[in-house]
């Protein structure tokens, strides 16, 4: 086999369940084989795989999966492939083995996928939901502080309440702070508390959501947001488990669950200098990170079915030609998308799908494609992905702050906000 002498990333091969489980092999540029052979360059001696099954072709700009025609077919996210550009974090089904593409330098080692397809109201049949099902079966009942990241909708604020219930202190309140939605300078009253005439407008004393969920748990709802001043006073309060109110002298000793949530990259933000290090290392001991809903499409009759169940309604409620509809969209807004759009069907019916709003961007394939729809598809189509290409640009361009992107685009704040909604994308909505 031809190898590189180097290269930048390099990728590994995880084992994550089969009679291989926990082996690992590094995929240095190159073809590789796999299947039951000895003559293979990776054996698997999985009764269900072809003894030439899978071929990768790793190359610096990704790695090609191509089936070998196998007996039993290859899969990728419950779908069989014969032919397909992988990309990390993929998990691939030979037979009964599954391999997890990951970065070579990645410490992540092999979780056994839970037995359940819940945990508290999250649902998921997929193993990535069943692996986080694991971790939070393991840390829940020990009371521990947890970082849950995700993109928007992918259940943190769900997965939170989980956490709480099936904690030690699940009798207590649970407490939300949305940090998002507070404005920077109350923040950390909201937080603490403040004691009367501390600043203008404290009229009289007040618990902050720390001592208000004494007992139980506060939920703090993007945990990213946190001005940068507030920050050593959050990390005192998780390191010697004590608050104390604006303008307050004392401090007060609290039993309390913090967990945060965020749907930025906070290791990034560190990099940036927005969020102080030791802050990020101390919220991100114990960490649980939910899926994006396109990595998983295994969830989505699942899914579907319990927003149903939410909603009283049958499951014959959607035809199977909308099913399959559903489970073909890579869901911008994740779980919280698929829930309305299911909604809506429910309520106004079929015609309501051409809506669904977020249409992906179009890659040159499906623009190509586009040709062939009625005129007034094809272009709502393309106006579609030529936004959402055009807001993330944006939004990246400008740090994620929505104030400065809609100078930039020359645009009402208010009406960048409904697009961003619209696409399921998100940014801060601070004042600079
Ligand atoms: N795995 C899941 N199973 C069932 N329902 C889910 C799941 N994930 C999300 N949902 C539902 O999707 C909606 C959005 O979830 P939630 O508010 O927890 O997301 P979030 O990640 O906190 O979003 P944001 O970052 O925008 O605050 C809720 O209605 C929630 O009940």
């Amino acid at each position: 086999m031809m190898r590189a002498r180097s290269s930048p990333t390099r990728l590994k091969l995880l084992v994550l369940s089969g009679p291989q489980v926990g082996q690992s092999h590094v995929l240095a540029p190159g073809a590789y084989r796999l299947g039951k052979s000895a003559e293979c360059d990776i054996v698997l001696n999985d009764k269900a795989i072809s003894r030439q099954h899978l071929r990768l072709d790793v190359s610096e700009g990704g790695v090609k999966a191509t089936d070998l025609d196998s007996h039993n077919g290859s899969f990728c996210e419950g779908m069989r492939f014969s032919e397909l550009e992988v990309r990390p974090g993929a998990v691939l089904r030979l037979g009964s083995t599954e391999l997890k593409l990951v970065p070579e330098s990645s410490r992540e080692r092999v979780i056994p996928p839970s037995e359940s397809t819940r945990f508290g109201g999250l649902v998921g049949t997929s193993r990535r939901m069943r692996e986080v099902f694991t971790l939070l079966e393991r840390l829940a009942p020990g009371g521990a502080d947890v970082l849950i990241q995700g993109e928007t909708g992918t259940g943190k604020e769900l997965c939170a309440e989980a956490i709480h219930a099936q904690g030690p202190r699940a009798k207590g309140p649970f407490v939300i702070v949305d940090l998002a939605g507070i404005a920077p300078s109350l923040i950390e009253s909201e937080l603490f508390g403040h004691v009367k005439g501390a600043f203008t407008g404290a009229q009289a004393d007040r618990a902050g959501a720390f001592e208000r969920a004494a007992g139980g748990t506060v939920f703090l709802d993007e945990v990213g947001e946190l001005p940068v001043e507030v920050q050593p006073r959050l990390l005192r309060a998780l390191e010697r488990r004590q608050v104390k109110r604006v303008g307050a002298n004392d401090y007060r000793a609290l039993e309390v669950r913090v967990l945060a949530a965020t749907h930025v990259d906070l290791e990034k933000a560190v990099q940036e200098g927005r969020f102080r290090a030791d802050l990020y290392h101390r919220l991100a001991v114990l960490r649980v990170t939910l899926p994006p809903l396109r990595e998983r499409p295994e969830d989505v009759p699942l899914l579907i079915d319990t927003v149903l169940e939410r909603l009283g309604r049958p499951g014959s409620a959607l035809s199977d030609a909308t099913r399959a509809m559903l489970l073909q969209y890579p869901w911008p807004g994740n779980v919280r998308e698929l829930r309305n759009v299911v909604e809506q069907v429910v309520n106004l019916g079929e015609e309501a799908l051409p809506d669904m709003g977020a249409a992906p961007a179009p890659t040159g394939e499906q623009r190509a494609a586009s040709l062939d729809l009625p005129f007034k598809e094809a272009k709502e189509r393309l106006i579609e992905g030529f936004e959402r290409d055009y807001l993330q640009g944006l939004i990246e361009r400008c740090g994620g702050n929505i104030s400065r992107a809609a100078r930039e685009a020359g645009i009402a704040r208010l009406y960048l906000r409904k697009l961003l909604h619209k696409h399921g994308l998100s940014a801060r909505d601070t004042d600079e």
